[in-house]
């Protein structure tokens, strides 16, 4: 894809691309319908409940475990909880995906800006990234709470865009979930589904990113070619 030679910019969705965080947003969720008396729900169920932030993450499983429609003040009551129970854990069992150190060291050794567009709460995103050793990375770090609206909408890509100055061509969004892919293609920027994170158990390929990785190092093919045209430009 030509687009590519142009790249500049990367934007990395957080759960289910840098970090495995299922088993503490599984814990979390456990906890707090355990604390609220409610009906469990299994691990693979929570898995296939992430993707659009804790507020629905907490929806979800109220629906399941009370069999019916949450109302606002049964979701309103039961979020603390889950927070509480989150911040208290998390990164007691999350793991960086392979390969992630070392990728991400070397993109920012190459001069790229990059940034975390994620759907996690900015509170537990800034925290999870240092706990991880991988903030420094970052310039910015949008949660789903920090603009009007998250993923799959646009705004924080074009956000970023406009704060960073920056045509759609150099920007890439790289993540796991058709909510980043939906919204890269909404803000007309390039992106690369990775096949091992969360996808409500869908296949990635099927919304149809410029390029589907089965591993995260596996961006660095993609990424190659607008290096060498960046050292180029830069004699
Ligand atoms: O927290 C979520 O539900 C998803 O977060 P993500 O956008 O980093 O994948
Ligand atoms: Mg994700």
């Amino acid at each position: 894809m030509n687009s590519w030679d142009k790249l500049k910019a990367i934007a990395f969705d957080l759960d289910g691309t840098l970090i495995d965080s299922a088993p503490d947003l599984i814990a979390a969720t456990q906890g707090a319908l355990k604390e609220l008396s409610l009906p469990s729900c299994s691990e693979q169920q929570v898995r296939s409940w992430i993707g659009n932030g804790a507020k629905v993450l907490m929806q979800r499983a109220l629906t399941h475990s009370l069999s019916e429609p949450v109302s606002q003040d049964v979701l309103d009551n039961a979020m603390p909880v889950f927070m509480r129970h989150y911040e208290a854990n998390l990164q007691q069992h999350s793991q960086l995906y392979p390969g992630v150190l070392e990728v991400l060291a070397k993109l920012s050794e190459l001069g790229y800006s990059m940034a975390v567009v994620t759907n996690k709460p900015h509170r537990f995103a800034v925290p999870l990234l240092a706990a991880f050793n991988i903030g420094h990375h970052f310039t910015e770090v949008l949660g789903g709470d920090s603009l009007e609206k998250m993923k799959p909408d646009p705004l924080p890509l074009t956000h970023l865009l406009a704060k960073w100055q920056l045509a759609p061509e150099v920007l890439l969004m790289v993540g796991d979930s058709k909510n980043d892919i939906l919204a890269a293609k909404a803000a007309g920027i390039s992106s690369i589904g990775l096949t091992y994170g969360y996808n409500y158990g869908e296949d990635i390929g099927l919304s149809s990113p410029d390029a589907v990785c089965e591993q995260f190092c596996d961006i660095l093919k993609f990424v190659n070619n607008s290096v060498r045209v960046m050292e180029h430009e830069s004699v």
